[in-house]
């Protein structure tokens, strides 16, 4: 019943028939195309405020407006449906099973978001899904707040499907978080605004220290394992950047149309330059010169080889070789960037996941919540961990990224065809889980009676 619904958010009702568009630019004669459930309070609630016991998790890296997330979890549970029974869950998913839950209130957690990191602690590896659904089970709690990237949401799944598996009555909400943005499906993740913002901070160092020597560079990482949005959005805001290198968009050293020849001519230009390369851009090609050392971390990711540095000593041999005066800083400010509190547009977008999650656990769905279109919405699962969101390169963004710096595409032939067919293919919905389609529709109204998610 919706009894517990307080009365500030009753004459905010969402329509459980509202729905949002996975794809807003579409065709004339376009099919209708995949929808998911609007996220927001409904009139129906499946558990009373008196028999929600919750906890919340942080998985993975860390990220700016985890503790905000966290926050508003608490707060708006308890504020918004009166949950005073409320866990932290210490340390990531392995702090279901080897840590004490930590009861949390509105004033333990009043002050955490002006702070980086988490209150609640993280960490990589550590899924074990049945000693997780086993303590959910004998603690009674019947809400799960999952905060984490594709890792943390992939198990958030497999926690899904055993808690289903069981027949228990609980919520699993996942919540995405990762500055890479590699999140597919949402429009971007939480955290990824105030990273680009204090990436500006290393590149203007970085453009200072090149206009001020003779034939200066400026070369900065940003993280992105994957996926090299930080870089594409640090580049596109700053303006003083002349060359941006992305895992999605092969580049090669030497020759003709390679990035020495490029650095070449816009020291011959310019006198300075700067460079800003993602961390997972370039791999294929270090990989060529030192051997790879293929190891992964606690979370099966594999660890990289860092094209920072390995670029600045390539320039350094070219310039030497060529008798040209040059001077080169290397700038990683890779912790320094997702290490802070969060900015304010994303403390909003925060508050309002946070809310968008809890009406969704409230009404009894187990999802991913995010803003799709500018719209929050409930995701299934397997949507957001079959594929990852990537640069597209065959996309505008991309050509106003060249046309800002006025880079070289390095780009061939055979990587523009190659990138056209993976576009071909991502395009392609994901297949439904075929053993369990059930799961697949991703939401519950109550744990045992399913509803589809996708409308
Ligand atoms: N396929 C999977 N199935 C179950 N659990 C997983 C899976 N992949 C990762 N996890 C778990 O999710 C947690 C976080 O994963 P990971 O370290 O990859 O970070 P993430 O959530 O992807 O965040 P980010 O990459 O942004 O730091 C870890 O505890 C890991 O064990
Ligand atoms: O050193 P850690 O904590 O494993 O994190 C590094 C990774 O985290 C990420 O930021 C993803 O959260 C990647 O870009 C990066 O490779
Ligand atoms: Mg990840």
């Amino acid at each position: 019943t919706g009894t517990s619904v307080l009365i500030c958010i009753r004459q905010y009702f969402v329509d459980e028939d509202d729905t949002v568009p996975q794809k807003v630019v579409v065709q004339k004669n376009s099919r209708r195309g995949v929808h998911f459930r609007r996220a927001g309070p409904r009139q129906r609630v499946n558990f009373e405020s008196d028999e929600v016991k919750a906890c919340i998790v942080s998985c993975g890296g860390l990220c700016p407006g985890l503790n905000t997330v966290i926050r508003e979890l608490v707060c708006g549970l308890a504020h918004m449906y009166n949950v005073n029974n409320i866990f932290g869950i210490q340390n990531g998913y392995k702090g279901f099973y080897s840590s004490n839950y930590v009861a949390i209130t509105p004033k333990t957690v009043n002050d955490i978001h002006k702070r980086g990191g988490t209150v609640l602690g993280t960490s990589r590896g550590g899924h074990d899904t049945k000693k997780i659904v086993d303590n959910i089970q004998d603690r009674g709690i019947n809400q799960v707040y999952i905060i984490g990237g594709d890792g943390t949401q992939k198990g958030a799944y497999e926690i899904y499907k055993e808690i289903r598996k069981r027949g228990l009555k609980v919520a699993v909400a996942g919540v995405p978080k990762t500055i890479d943005n590699d999140i597919a499906i949402i429009d971007k993740s939480f955290g990824f605004d105030s990273a680009v913002e204090e990436a500006q901070r290393a590149i203007n160092s970085a453009h200072v220290e090149a206009c001020s020597a003779e034939n200066g560079i400026g070369l900065v990482k940003l993280m992105g394992r994957y996926s090299g949005f930080i870089a594409m959005y640090a580049t596109l805001a700053s303006r003083d950047v002349d060359c941006c290198l992305i895992p999605e968009s092969p580049f090669y050293m030497d020759g003709e149309g390679g990035l020495l020849q490029y650095v070449e001519r816009r020291l011959k230009e310019n006198k300075h330059m700067v460079i800003v390369v993602a961390e997972g851009a370039g791999q294929d090609i270090i990989a060529k010169s030192i051997p790879a050392s293929d190891q992964l971390d606690a979370s099966g990711n594999k660890l990289l080889l860092d094209i920072g540095l390995w670029l600045t000593h390539k320039i350094k041999d070219h310039f030497k070789s060529k008798k040209m005066e040059m001077t080169i800083k290397y700038i990683d400010p890779t912790y320094m960037i997702r290490a802070i509190p969060s900015n304010a547009a994303d403390n909003v977008y925060c508050t309002l996941l946070a809310h968008s999650a809890i009406h969704g656990a409230m009404a009894g769905y187990s999802f991913t919540v995010g803003m799709v279109n500018g719209r929050h919405a409930y995701i299934p699962f397997y949507r957001v961990t079959s594929t990852r969101n990537k640069v597209k390169i065959t996309d505008r963004m991309w050509a106003r990224l060249l046309s800002s710096t006025n880079q070289p595409s390095f780009l061939r032939q055979k990587d523009i065809d190659e990138a056209r067919e993976a576009d071909r293919l991502t395009n392609k919905p994901p297949l439904p889980p075929v053993a369990n389609q059930n799961v697949a529709k991703a939401f519950d109204q109550s744990a045992s009676a399913s509803s589809n998610g996708e409308i």
